[in-house]
């Protein structure tokens, strides 16, 4: 007996991140058309040659792409809106990615509950002709390399439309899609694919019940066409579409068994016998080695059900990096029970061999020892596990509730104003840490420079008429990396990138044992800023939800511990800068919502820990201690409630809509301390005039008492220049100033 093995999407960004580096080159003008397409392709090619050498027997093919395979698909499928009709190639593509004078881009979101984003495509009235000819041609190349074993990826028609924002009904939309869904499969069919699959991940939403009939009128027409369709979730179970999702007309149907029941559901409902079952088995959302006795009973329960299997990662792999063995810094003992692409693709075929009854003791025990010799390595911090069991309720509880800790707070004029908490990160400040990391300057060096930024940024901010100030973050890359570092349990790569949009790429960090604060991470910074200014610098700091979900976490215990580990960490640092003299301290909780479960039924459950590791982090302060906390780029709405719960003092939020619409939603549901509402977009380099910004905050007043109300820009301000900075902040200053001037003559 032989078990398949089946990729469903590999990372495509290249080993090198050849095509981040052709993206920006073209982008400058550095690059011509031809080079770009180029390097995808060989980026593209090397990928189908590991995954041939590993041993897949069905390679998923065609989901690389220059900037995000959902707009390749809007492209493809001629889903052009207007205003991009009149550009065409690449211009078009990069304007419907990026935007373009004048030409707002598509919106950009979360794939799911991943990091990494997607354009969400628009559904116009009209459509353009429909073009598959770079698809099929890549198609028609991977066969060279691949014969039968290439399987191109299409992302399937529901999906799609689910993601999409429609501008006409679902069903005559589908039926516009449906025709060139048909085109699309008849023409890989006469290259002679045997198989394709589409991916249809909306399937474990909670809402995929309403799309069934959908399903069940479109499934049956693609079927028609002959080629045999693998339909593949992931992400999470099937749950209530699972029965009828198994009678949809395709031979072959992939689940993940990493995440949410599927095991169950096959338990209860069975698996059609005529049917392969893909099995996503090898977790790709995070870079652990696997563990493979857990997963062998898995596989063996499911075997009771049907031997028609193939096995698989559990999603397309672009979401961990290539090669671990390349992180040689790394302790040999982690690096060890990591497992990036290259290595999910052996585990893989390891696991196929092993089920198909081949003899596989040594590599077991191999990966037994790598385990046992990596637990050595990182044992158990037994203080830290120690202070979890012994936390209490009032770890949890402020000494003073709200109303009444208000009045003990730093006195603030009327509308205080304030920003998130970066400045500019020049070239020089990031040049100044690569010289610092190779050893060119000393600590000290480095420390004064980073030291004569915050001098520079007190003052510009003294001189704009800032209320509340912040040192400006200088020293950090990165929010979560920063505090990573510091903390123990943390490692870092240094080739472990990600897409997480477009040319955008990150590394996220490992956090691999219990975690602990040896030392002060943010109290100098603080100190030098608090002492060169009269006015009140906030503390800032991130808060454990964000620095977990950009984070890989650990899978031996859960994500609940490890947020408290951190809240724990940081809760020291909250009490230190109190001591230091900070009056104010930003907690930053952006990703809080986007670590929201798919599945309502298990919102409650994060939300509990989530909500309550802000709440641990910061119920240490004092009554005086003002505590802020930052969120943006989300939908609020869901999560209301929740963000009260926070007991935060202070919340900032971005208005990049500038519509208010998540001023509305905090503030409906009579939200009762003080927010910022974003009085400007920070991603635009378009200066706000003084007018904007009062009209901004005019409408903000409208929903809530003067009281409750900051002025403060959406976000960090470290991805601006400063000649956009400081115009933007002295505008905002100048519209406060005039709205005090305006209330104070309506209460005279
Ligand atoms: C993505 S939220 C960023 C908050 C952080 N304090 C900053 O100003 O950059
Ligand atoms: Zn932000």
């Amino acid at each position: 007996m032989t078990v398949p093995t089946t990729t469903i999407g590999y990372p495509r960004i290249g080993k090198s991140r050849e095509v981040k580096k052709a993206l920006e080159a073209f982008w400058s003008n550095k690059l011509d058309e031809e080079t770009l397409l180029q390097t995808v392709r060989e980026v593209e090619i090397f990928n189908w040659k590991t995954q041939l050498k590993a041993g897949i027997d069905r390679i998923g093919i065609g989901d690389g792409t220059l900037y995000d395979s959902v707009l390749d698909w809007v492209v493809r499928l001629g889903l052009i809106p207007e205003r991009f009709r009149h550009l065409s190639g690449l211009d078009r593509y990069f304007a419907m990615a990026r935007g373009k004078e004048g030409i707002p881009a598509l919106e950009m979101t979360k794939w799911f509950d991943t990091n990494y984003h997607y354009l969400v495509p628009e559904i116009p009235t009209k459509f353009e002709p429909a073009d598959f000819s770079d698809f099929l041609e890549t198609a028609h190349l991977a066969q060279e390399f691949l014969g039968d074993r290439a399987i191109p990826i299409i992302l399937g028609p529901i999906s799609l439309l689910r993601l999409s924002n429609l501008e006409i009904s679902p069903e005559q939309a589908a039926s516009y899609l449906l025709e060139r869904y048909l085109i699309l499969l008849t023409q890989l069919k006469n290259l002679g694919i045997t198989e394709v699959q589409i991916h249809e991940p909306v399937l474990v939403l909670g809402d995929a019940a309403n799309w069934k009939e959908l399903y069940q009128s479109i499934y049956p027409s693609l079927a028609q066409v002959g080629l045999p369709l693998h339909l593949v979730t992931y992400f999470d179970d099937l749950r209530e579409t699972y029965a009828w999702v198994m009678q949809l007309p395709v031979t072959s149907i992939s689940l993940d068994f990493t995440r949410g029941r599927n095991l169950e559901l096959l338990k209860q409902y069975g698996f059609p016998a005529d049917k392969r079952l893909g099995i996503g088995i090898v977790d790709a959302r995070n870079i652990w080695k696997i563990r493979p006795e857990t997963l062998f009973y898995i596989l063996d329960e499911i075997q009771k059900f049907t031997s028609n299997i193939s096995l698989q990662p559990s999603a397309s792999l672009q979401f961990v990096p290539y090669d671990a063995t390349k992180e040689k810094h790394l302790p040999e003992a982690l690096r060890n029970v990591l497992s990036f692409a290259e290595q999910k693709l052996a585990e893989v075929a390891f696991l196929a061999k092993t089920v198909a009854g081949e003899n596989t003791k040594t590599e077991q025990e191999n990966i037994q020892k790598t385990w046992e010799i990596f637990e050595q390595f990182s044992p158990a911090n037994l203080t830290v596990q120690e202070k979890l069991r012994n936390l209490e309720l009032s770890d949890f509880e402020r000494s003073l509730s709200y109303s009444l800790r208000l009045s003990q707070q730093i006195p603030l004029p009327p509308l205080p104003t304030t920003t998130i908490g970066s400045f500019p990160q020049t070239s020089e400040v990031r040049k100044l840490r690569v010289k610092y990391k190779k050893g060119e300057i000393t600590l000290a060096d480095y420390q004064a420079a980073i030291d004569a930024e915050i001098a520079r940024c007190i003052q510009i901010q003294e001189e704009i008429g800032l209320d509340v100030l912040v040192h400006g973050e200088f020293e950090r890359t990165d929010m979560v990396e920063y505090f990573g570092q510091q903390l123990s349990g943390f490692a870092f790569t240094e080739n472990g990138w990600v897409q997480s949009y477009g040319s955008r790429y990150v590394r996220p960090p490992i956090i691999y044992g219990d975690v602990e604060r040896t030392a002060p991470m943010t109290v100098r910074e603080f100190k030098i800023a608090q002492s060169l200014t009269q006015k009140p610098v906030k503390g800032m700091l991130t808060a454990p939800v964000t620095i977990i979900n950009w984070s890989y976490p650990r899978t031996d215990i859960s994500r609940q511990d490890q947020a408290f580990q951190i809240a724990l960490a940081l809760r020291e640092e909250v009490a230190d800068l109190e001591t230091a003299g900070a009056q104010i301290i930003q907690v930053d909780e952006p990703a809080l919502r986007e670590g929201l479960p798919l599945k309502t039924e298990r919102w409650n459950e994060y939300l509990s820990w989530a909500i309550d590791s802000f709440r641990l982090a910061t119920a240490i302060a004092q009554p005086q201690t003002q505590i802020h906390t930052h969120m943006c780029y989300c939908e609020f709405g869901d999560i209301i409630q929740e963000i009260e719960r926070l007991d935060a003092d202070v919340i900032s939020i971005e208005n990049s809509r500038s519509n208010n619409q998540t001023l509305r939603e905090v503030t409906e549901g009579g939200y009762s301390h003080q927010i910022g509402n974003g009085t400007y977009d920070v991603h635009s380099p378009v200066v706000p005039t003084t007018e904007q910004i009062v009209r901004q905050l005019k409408a903000g007043i409208a929903n809530l008492p003067l009281s409750q109300i900051w002025v403060n820009p959406d976000c960090g301000l470290k991805t601006r220049r400063w000649e956009e900075v400081i115009p933007a902040l002295k505008n905002m200053v100048e519209a406060t100033r005039i709205m005090r001037e305006e209330i104070n003559d309506i209460s005279k």
